[in-house]
Formats: C-alpha cells, sequence, structure tokens
C-alpha cells in the first residue's frame, strides 16, 4: 500500500521569478490529506506559477514543494496526483474513451475508464472522438484524465471554466462524491462563489504572496468585520460612529442607518444601550467577493 501520510502538500518559501517579474515570492502552504482548498487572486497573483512548481512543472528559485513527503516528480510518477491544468490541447484522432484508456494505462493502478468517465459525468462520450467535443466537454475529459489514476491529491488549474451554470454545478456534485471519500483536493478558480461554497479552506494570493488563508467565513471576517443596518430615527452619524466596535456609520438604502464594525458584537451591546430606538436590526457579513477586492487590491493592507 501506498504511504500517504504527512502532508498532502507542503510547500516551503517557495520563489520563482521570470527576469525582473517576481511571480511567486516565498509562499508556504501546508495542505492536511481531505482538505478541499481553494487558490483564489486577480490575474498574475501567481497561482499558476505555483501549481506547476507543486507538480514539478517547474523548478523553483528558491524553497521547495512536496506532496506527501515527495518530490513532485515521483508523487506524480506514483499516481499520486491528478492534475487538471488550462494549458495543453487534447490528443486528437482517438475517442474519449481510447484517451483515457491510454493515459490511464500509463499508471500503476488505474481505475476502468468507464468508471473515470461515470466520476466525470461523460459515460455518454466514451466514443466521441476527441475532436468533436464542446469546450465544457474537453474539460470533463481533462477531468476523467485527472481522476483515472485514482489520485490521493486533485490539483485543478480552473477546472470549470469553460462550463455552463448547469454544467458546473454537476461537476461540484462529482467532486463532493470524490471528497467524501478523503481525497485532497486544490483548485484555482476565479469564481468566487466556487470558492466560498465548495472549498474548506480558502488561500487569497496576491502579487506572488499568500495574503489570508482560512475558512471563506474567516477571510471575510478580515475585511472590516460585519456591518449592522437598522431603522433609526434622527440618527446622528457622527455619534453613532464613535460607538465601540464601529468603523464608520452612513445612510444606507430605504432611509436605513449602516454601521461597518471591526467588532460587531461590541457595537450591536453599545448601540442597544445608547439607542434603545433602533429597530429592525440586522447583521450582515461582507461577502467574498468585497474581501477579495479589499485583500487583493493592490496597496491594501493585510
Ligand atoms: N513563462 C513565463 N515567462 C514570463 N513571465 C511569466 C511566465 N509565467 C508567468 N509569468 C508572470 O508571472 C506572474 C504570475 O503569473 P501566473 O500565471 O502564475 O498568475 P496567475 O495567478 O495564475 O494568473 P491567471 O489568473 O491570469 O492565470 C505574471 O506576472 C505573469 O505574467
Amino acid at each position: 500500500m501506498t504511504n500517504t501520510s504527512g502532508m498532502a502538500v507542503r510547500l516551503d518559501g517557495l520563489t520563482k521569478s521570470f527576469g525582473a517579474v517576481r511571480a511567486v515570492r516565498g509562499v508556504d502552504l501546508d495542505i492536511a490529506p481531505g482538505e478541499v482548498v481553494a487558490l483564489l487572486g486577480p490575474n498574475g497573483a501567481g497561482k499558476s506559477t505555483t501549481i506547476d512548481m507543486l507538480l514539478g512543472l517547474a523548478r523553483p528559485d528558491h524553497g521547495s514543494a512536496r506532496i506527501f513527503g515527495r518530490e513532485p516528480q515521483a508523487a506524480v510518477a506514483e499516481g499520486l496526483v491528478g492534475a487538471m491544468l488550462q494549458a495543453g490541447t487534447i490528443l486528437p484522432d482517438v475517442t474519449v474513451g481510447e484517451l483515457v484508456d491510454l493515459f490511464g494505462s500509463l499508471h500503476k493502478k488505474p481505475i476502468p475508464v468507464e468508471e473515470a468517465l461515470e466520476r466525470a459525468g461523460i459515460a455518454d462520450l466514451a466514443k466521441r472522438p476527441t475532436n468533436k467535443l464542446s469546450g465544457g466537454q474537453i474539460q470533463r475529459v481533462r477531468f476523467a484524465l485527472a481522476v483515472v489514476t485514482d489520485p490521493e491529491l486533485l490539483v485543478l488549474d480552473e477546472p470549470t471554466v469553460a462550463m455552463d451554470v448547469e454544467a458546473r454545478r454537476s461537476f461540484w456534485t462529482t467532486m463532493h462524491e470524490l471528497t467524501a471519500t478523503g481525497r485532497t483536493v486544490l483548485f484555482a478558480t476565479h469564481y468566487l462563489a466556487e470558492a466560498d461554497e465548495y472549498a474548506d479552506r480558502v488561500v487569497l494570493m496576491r502579487e506572488g504572496e499568500i495574503v489570508a488563508d482560512g475558512t471563506a467565513a474567516q477571510i471575510k471576517s478580515r475585511v472590516a468585520g460585519r456591518s449592522i443596518s437598522m431603522t433609526l430615527e434622527h440618527a446622528d452619524l457622527r455619534r453613532l460612529a464613535e460607538l465601540p466596535g464601529v468603523d464608520e456609520a452612513r445612510h444606507g438604502r430605504q432611509g436605513r442607518v449602516v454601521l461597518r464594525c471591526a467588532d460587531s458584537d461590541l457595537a450591536l451591546r453599545a448601540l442597544l444601550a445608547t439607542y434603545p430606538d433602533a429597530v429592525d436590526i440586522e447583521v450582515e457579513s461582507v461577502d467574498l467577493e468585497e474581501a477579495f477586492l479589499a485583500l487583493t487590491s493592490v496597496g491594501s493592507t493585510s
């Protein structure tokens, strides 16, 4: 049996430049077995370069990447890793079934082709020539190639990029079934909702560095905590802004008053003590999009 004890992924001081471009600047990241982690960041943040180094497709200038304690190439050769990358064409002049079979046969312990196609939701495409596929279907074939080796770790670079809403939903249903069996997943995405909904943990990158790492809820709360909105007659915004835990007070929609809070619990207690006539009170988290923009925009502090 394969020894897969220890961290599924361990990146230690990973650094890479392309000429003057410092693409990845000292990334440390541990991913435990069974975690589903989203790598989020704006264009050029260094996500693909990090993934390439993790898979042994690019050599770091400094630092190291390990998969279950092994060098990336060794882990890939052992079939411990399944990857779905954006780049790379799919072999033409074969059927989908033949392609997945060929790919599986290069590895030690492939699952049956039918099962890989089933897991990717393309059982009906087995006999389809690979040059007769839509963009979304090609993504699913890539996914079948990633799972046919029955890997412990799946690394997916923007897996749902060419899929419509329905295809995306069914893709994630399939992923859920896989992760329920304890597989580890690292996926890069631009869809914040996907990270929010499907990842146990979100790692935000900006300019080659990790700027936030936690559950989606923790990351949201990093950005100005929460907001409290209420109906309050004759509100004095200046005094409201001075309440403990409050950063800013403003008028919101439909005559409501909104407090942006660093500490919403503290602010709520102070609000109720000072303004008993505040009614219709709602406490809301900032959404991941606000947090993403705040934490990844150049010049923001983290
Ligand atoms: N082969 C290369 N040669 C030169 N510069 C590169 C190369 N690969 C990446 N870069 C640069 O390194 C930086 C990080 O790029 P990378 O592709 O890792 O970011 P990313 O977060 O994956 O972006 P995207 O979301 O657009 O895919 C960018 O400034 C990019 O232009």
